[in-house]
């Protein structure tokens, strides 16, 4: 019998299992155990799974798998509570710099506990036919715009499944933001999301809420933008270029520790 030390943590709901892996211990193949981690009943539970790692010349490393046990491309939320796991094992102070699935990144964690990650610069967004906006924003997401007053009763999860599964995602996948713009102006933008890898609604999704923001930003939308999912509120901020990419986009939200323990194997 051996047992895993785990710290669990979450972001506006988005919530991941932590584990200090400097040792590099491990194993990155073993889909089916990170599987079991996340595993809501049988396991620990999360929306994914993160390690933090060494790196050679920044911080630390943080390698991020969806529930579905397989490594995921940049998870916004998780780096953010990546930092605040760093800063919780004394590795930083307040600015860090590491890697994530998309390449470098920096952050800082604010005197309230709120984390700013600043994202890999968006090249632009590409209508797509009548599906709505797709961006890469670190994961793939696609955003579609709902009429009012229609997003509370939205069945996100049979209505992202149709698209992540169609013939023009099967193959890579992606994730699904709905999306209701704000009644009144300076109130918050509402969005839902499904979550490839999870594949299911998720309370929140970083990388989801900055694709948002990016494409809201040709509907109205100006810099930062308040943006509200189920999990609770996010914001984004962010340059946008004349060529149309945007760059100094930055998520900030909270992150928090919820409870640390051990597994048995
Ligand atoms: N499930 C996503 C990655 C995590 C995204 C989300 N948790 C975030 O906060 O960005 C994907 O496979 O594209």
């Amino acid at each position: 019998m051996t047992t895993l030390s785990f710290f669990k943590y979450q972001g506006t709901g988005n919530d991941f299992v932590l584990l200090d892996d400097r040792a590099q211990l491990f194993d990155i193949d073993n889909h089916q155990l990170v599987r079991f981690l996340c595993d809501r009943r049988r396991g620990i539970g999360a929306d994914g799974l993160i390690l933090l790692r060494p790196h050679q010349q920044l911080d630390f490393e943080m390698v991020y798998f969806n529930a579905d046990g397989y490594v995921g491309s940049l998870c916004g939320n998780g780096s953010r509570c990546a930092v605040a796991f760093a800063h919780d094992l004394g590795l930083i102070n307040r600015e860090t710099h590491f890697q994530a699935a998309d390449g470098p990144h920096e952050a800082h964690i604010d005197e309230d506990g709120l984390v700013h990650l600043r994202m890999q610069d968006v090249l632009g967004q590409q209508e797509v036919e009548e599906y709505g906006i797709f961006l890469d924003t670190g994961s793939p997401h696609l955003v579609r715009f709902q009429p009012a007053s229609t997003l509370a009763e939205l069945n996100v999860f049979a209505e992202g499944r149709v698209i992540r599964y169609n013939e023009r995602f099967r193959e890579k996948g992606t994730n699904v933001n709905f999306v209701e713009a704000p009644a009144v102006p300076g109130q918050p933008w509402q969005v839902r999301t499904y979550e490839r890898g999870v594949e299911d609604e998720t309370l929140s999704c970083g990388t989801g809420v900055t694709a948002v923001a990016l494409a809201a930003s040709k509907r109205g939308a100006t810099s930062p933008v308040h943006l509200r999912t189920p999990g609770g509120d996010l914001h984004v901020a962010y340059e946008a270029r004349p060529d149309g990419s945007f760059t100094n986009v930055y998520l900030s939200g909270p992150a928090q520790r919820v409870f640390s323990g051990t597994i048995e194997l």
